[in-house]
């Protein structure tokens, strides 16, 4: 596929028995990501580093449980997670329409049977403390994403939010949802050192 960022080897070590899964998955939103404005114009180049490793990072993080990936978008990490962790049930939740629909077509076309897709925003989910694990990325800052992720975990629960580079700052804004939300044991942790280019962060934290 024209301008479609070559597999890194790190592909294999990463996806392992699930890498044909995560081939098909990233060549389909190489075909179309763009046209359905799902990933912009400049994504191509960096698709596996940026956005497929740096989701598919996150998977030992998961524990055999009920996920929710809150502004699923493009499938970002949760599709992938899915790929690779067939043992947790992910729930899938965007409010647009457009990508609910490409969310369904790609969990069918991939034979995802443990993938379902909500179109809601989280607040609106009614799958208030319903969940072991909680993901999400690049949907807001942690003072806001911890109101809206939060409450969605069952008591015992954990947020694993993907993070970039301003984390410890965003950590710092969020004192007062952390306390309002009853957090505790927040980490960041930094995934794929070593393997990755680009390495991916995390901010983890349980629930009372
Ligand atoms: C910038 S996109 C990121 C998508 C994907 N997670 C990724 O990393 O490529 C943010 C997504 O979050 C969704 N979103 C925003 N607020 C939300 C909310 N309150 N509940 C659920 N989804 C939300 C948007 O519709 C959008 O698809």
């Amino acid at each position: 596929m024209d301008g479609l960022e070559k597999e890194p080897a790190a592909a294999q070590a990463i996806f392992g028995d699930h890498l044909a899964a995560g081939r098909a998955f990233t060549e389909a939103l190489a075909r179309h990501g763009e046209e359905l404005g799902l990933i912009g114009p400049l994504e191509l180049p960096r698709l596996w580093t940026r956005h497929i490793l740096n989701s598919a990072l996150v998977a030992p993080l998961l524990r055999p449980g009920r996920v929710g990936d809150v502004g699923s978008g493009a499938g970002l990490p949760g599709l992938v997670l899915a790929i690779m962790r067939p043992d947790v049930l992910f729930t899938l939740i965007e409010p647009m329409e457009r990508r609910v629909a490409w969310l369904e077509r790609q969990a069918a076309e991939l034979q995802l049977s443990n993938v379902t897709v909500l179109r809601a925003r989280a607040e609106e989910s009614k799958l208030f403390g319903a969940l072991d694990q909680v993901t999400a990325r690049a949907v807001s800052a942690l003072r806001t994403l911890i109101p809206v992720t939060a409450p969605l975990l069952r008591p015992g629960g954990e947020l694993v939010l993907m993070k970039g580079a301003g984390v410890d700052a965003e950590i710092s804004a969020a004192q007062k949802a952390i306390r309002k939300y009853r957090l505790h044991d927040e980490e960041v942790l930094v995934l794929g050192e070593g393997l990755v280019s680009e390495v991916t962060r995390v901010f983890r934290a349980t629930v009372d």
